[in-house]
């Protein structure tokens, strides 16, 4: 377990060879956590109960800040929850026959890479920021950049892709990439059909586009603005979260409480509805086969 504490607690006698295999464990995995959750100059302490009572003190210098107020909260947003319930609903009853091919985020730390890596068979992943985009291809555009996300996802042969925290606004090029209507330079593939792009998005069809919907939304609630919030997951379109839901549920709010017991709610069901719509759009492109086979 890692518990963010603001307080040092002193290294206890841990076995010299112990304290260098539990600090090669760690080292991997709270650099992930850290550089991902934004968190700088942290002090943290790792209890590991087959070590009895040690503990082993490290700090973090991640390479990006993020506000220590934050760190009290549990860093529950955009660490791959999403992803996570699509990893393990694969080849259940809940996603039948189905495959994760990619994991494609554009930010080389996201905790989702981790966790497809993690995930049992391990799921391909890939990565791609706009900035390292730029810096590797001076002068290209910003559509170029969704041109090349646009290869990396249809190199994978999905039969559709699911954004889940991918925080990057996708332009015309990329859908018309994935609906066959705009063939890449240097690639002969011939889409057999549209690829659909789904997203899933915190707050309810025309209520808060964009990001940051989740504190938007949680404000406006608290201030009588809106009676009611939720989640819903919706196809992309060239519009910010204004494509067509494919389901939209509400999620109980209440005034007053902290935003942290109200995300809690919302993501329990977020999990639910990308797990539910993935299975819709699957259907779509892939209908089940009958009884009789066909
Ligand atoms: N063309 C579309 N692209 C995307 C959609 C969509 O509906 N149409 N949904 C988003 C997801 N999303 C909200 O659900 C969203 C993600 C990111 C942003 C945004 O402002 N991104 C900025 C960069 C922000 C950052 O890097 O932190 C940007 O792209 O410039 C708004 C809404 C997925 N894409
Ligand atoms: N506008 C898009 C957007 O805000 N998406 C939101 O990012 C979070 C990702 O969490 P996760 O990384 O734990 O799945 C989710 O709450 C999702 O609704």
């Amino acid at each position: 377990m890692i518990w963010p504490l603001a307080n040092f607690i002193t290294i206890h006698d841990v076995h010299r060879d112990t304290l260098r295999k539990v600090r090669t464990r760690i080292s991997a995995e709270l650099i992930a956590y850290f550089k991902d959750g934004l968190y700088t100059n942290v002090a943290t302490t790792i209890g590991y109960p087959h070590l009895g009572r040690r503990y082993v003190r490290i700090s973090i210098e991640a390479d990006l800040a993020q506000n220590l107020h934050n760190i009290s909260r549990k860093p529950t947003l955009h660490t791959g929850t999403n992803l996570q319930a699509l990893i393990d609903a694969q080849n259940t009853p809940s996603l039948p026959n189905t495959r994760i091919v990619l994991v494609l985020s554009n930010r080389k730390n996201a905790r989702g890479l981790l966790r497809a890596s993690n995930a049992s068979p391990p799921i391909p992943t890939a990565h791609l920021s706009l900035p390292a985009f730029f810096k590797s291809n001076p002068g290209k555009s910003r559509d170029e950049y969704d041109l090349e996300i646009a290869r990396l996802v249809l190199r994978a042969k999905p039969d559709a892709v699911v954004c889940a925290g991918w925080m990057h606004i996708l332009g015309e090029g990329f859908l018309d990439v994935l609906k066959g209507a705009r063939a890449l330079d240097g690639e002969v593939v011939v889409l057999p059909r549209e690829v659909p792009v789904i997203n899933i998005h915190p707050a309810l069809f025309g209520q808060f586009d964009g990001a940051g919907a989740v504190e938007r939304g949680f404000e406006a609630f608290q201030k009588g603005e809106v009676d009611k919030l939720g989640v819903m997951v919706h196809r992309v379109i060239k519009e910010v979260d204004r494509g067509k839901p494919l389901i939209e549920r509400v999620v109980e709010v209440v005034k007053g409480e902290a935003i942290d017991a109200y995300e809690e709610r919302l993501h329990k069901v977020e999990w639910e509805v990308i797990v539910e719509a993935t299975r819709i759009v699957l259907d779509e492109v892939k209908p089940p086969l009958s009884c009789d086979g066909v």
